[in-house]
């Protein structure tokens, strides 16, 4: 049954642009600090404090006041006045010709010029000698107040993902409750009547339905909440029914299908998608694979329709999906992976199908004396990068070839390793 829905066969910049255009980031919660590791923080925060917030001693010794109460042969000669522990919060005063013992992180009393650390200096009774041209040092050895931020400045930018740093600044400017995007829900829909669930009896011309798994896994890496997962046959109207109750009942902020998207006879996706009052913004792509894959919104709820190969999947939910994800989350400062496109030198020569379309490759990358390095997986290797090749037609038939050393674009979609990391 084909459908009669004109064909929009966009880019995948063009897709991205009608992607954000259609999503806005999710709703404000309010979440305890040490709940918001890897959230996106929703509200700019600025320094209530100047950090240090008070001149601090930053080493074990002495704070000594301008002026020595005598100098004897080359040697600075201080009266001991008292001592400061870390977390004294009296406020001393050093009178001239005074030092007082002071530990590291310690409040510096009034009056103090510098701090001159113990090692350096003689103690005998209540006298305290320094030598001299310790006096001329360019170190103090204090940290002013407000050194290291200021009071009002700003700490986080909106749409920053948290990471532990930014815990540790947050906990130390006294910040308790942070306010958040809320986490995208997904429901995952596997379409395709030759699928079965991992652990069912398994019969010939059967399939285990392992894009689930690999959805559940990549979602939970991007930090959203699987609300629901089915496997659902080939037929419209079963994938139909099976929508409107997700809909209903987990009320999800994106859903995410995979398989009946094939031309021709099994080209169910689309007709869901249409029957249930939705319009594909793009039903196309100009990227290979990525030729059968739809972005819709049914409901207002965003539905990404990919392809039933399961590295297609994984292709294609780095490239749109993840773009998607990061609306909805509210994320404005890119991460340091995924978002964008680098050189990296090819160690293997690629064969390509010269299509005229933009290539999608799932790819290892490396480090190797200080050069990324970016290889095509084997078929049991995790990939942590995809190639972007552009391959135009030049009219010669079959397969191309992009030799060995050549910069290619890529884009890291994981940790980058060292290289020879992944054997199998
Ligand atoms: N005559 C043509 N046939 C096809 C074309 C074409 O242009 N002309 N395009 C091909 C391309 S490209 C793709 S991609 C597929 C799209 O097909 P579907 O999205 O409908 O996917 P299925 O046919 O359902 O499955 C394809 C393949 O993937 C396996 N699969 C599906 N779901 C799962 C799952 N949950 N877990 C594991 N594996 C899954 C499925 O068993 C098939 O082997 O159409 C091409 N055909
Ligand atoms: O759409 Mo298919 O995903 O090109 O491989």
């Amino acid at each position: 049954m084909k459908n009669n829905s004109s064909t929009l066969a966009y880019s995948l910049q063009e897709a991205h642009t009608a992607i954000a255009a259609k999503l806005s980031p999710l709703a404000q919660e309010q979440v305890p600090l040490a709940q918001t590791l890897g959230r996106i923080n929703a509200v700019s925060i600025f320094a209530d404090h100047p950090k240090p917030s008070y001149a601090q001693s930053t080493r074990d010794g002495f704070a000594l006041a301008e002026q020595p109460h005598s100098v004897v042969e080359g040697s600075a000669e201080f009266q001991l006045s008292g001592e400061i522990a870390a977390g004294c919060i009296e406020q001393q005063q050093v009178q001239a010709g005074q030092a007082y013992r002071i530990m590291t992180g310690a409040m510096v009393p009034c009056g103090t010029v510098r701090v001159v650390p113990f090692e350096i200096c003689r103690e005998k009774e209540a006298r305290l000698s320094v030598p001299r041209e310790e006096l001329d040092r360019k170190e103090l050895f204090i940290r002013p107040q407000g050194k290291d931020i200021k009071q009002g400045q700003r700490l986080v930018t909106a749409g920053t993902r948290l990471c532990p740093n930014h815990l540790l600044m947050l906990a130390e400017n006294g910040s308790q409750e942070i306010w958040v995007h809320r986490h995208p829900r997904v429901a995952v829909i596997c379409t395709g009547s030759e699928l079965v669930k991992s652990g069912e009896a398994l019969h010939l011309g059967q399939k285990i339905s392992s894009n689930g798994v690999l959805l559940a896994a990549i979602l939970q890496q991007e930090h959203c909440l699987l609300v629901r997962s089915v496997t659902v046959g080939d037929d419209t109207d079963m994938i139909m029914t099976r929508i409107q109750q997700i809909l209903a009942q987990d009320k999800p902020d994106l859903m995410i299908s995979t398989g009946g998207m094939g031309p021709g006879k099994f080209d169910l996706m689309e007709q869901v998608v249409t029957r249930l009052g939705g319009k594909p913004v793009y039903n196309r792509l100009k990227v290979r694979p990525g030729k059968a894959t739809l972005f819709a919104l049914i409901d207002n709820t965003p539905l990404f329709a990919l392809p039933g190969p399961p590295p297609a999947v994984r292709l294609l939910f780095h490239e749109l999906v993840v773009p998607g994800l990061h609306r909805l989350q509210g994320l404005l400062k890119n991460d340091i992976i995924s978002t964008e496109l680098v050189d990296a030198i090819l160690t293997e020569p690629m064969g390509i199908r010269r299509t005229g379309h933009l290539v999608l490759k799932s790819a290892v990358a490396t480090l190797c004396n200080g050069r990324l390095q970016v290889r095509p997986a084997g078929k049991l290797e995790q990939m942590n990068a995809i190639i972007h090749l552009v391959c135009e037609a030049d009219g010669k038939a079959g397969r191309g070839e992009v030799e060995k050393n050549q910069l290619v674009k890529m884009r890291l979609v994981g940790p980058l390793v060292a290289s020879n990391h992944y054997t199998t």
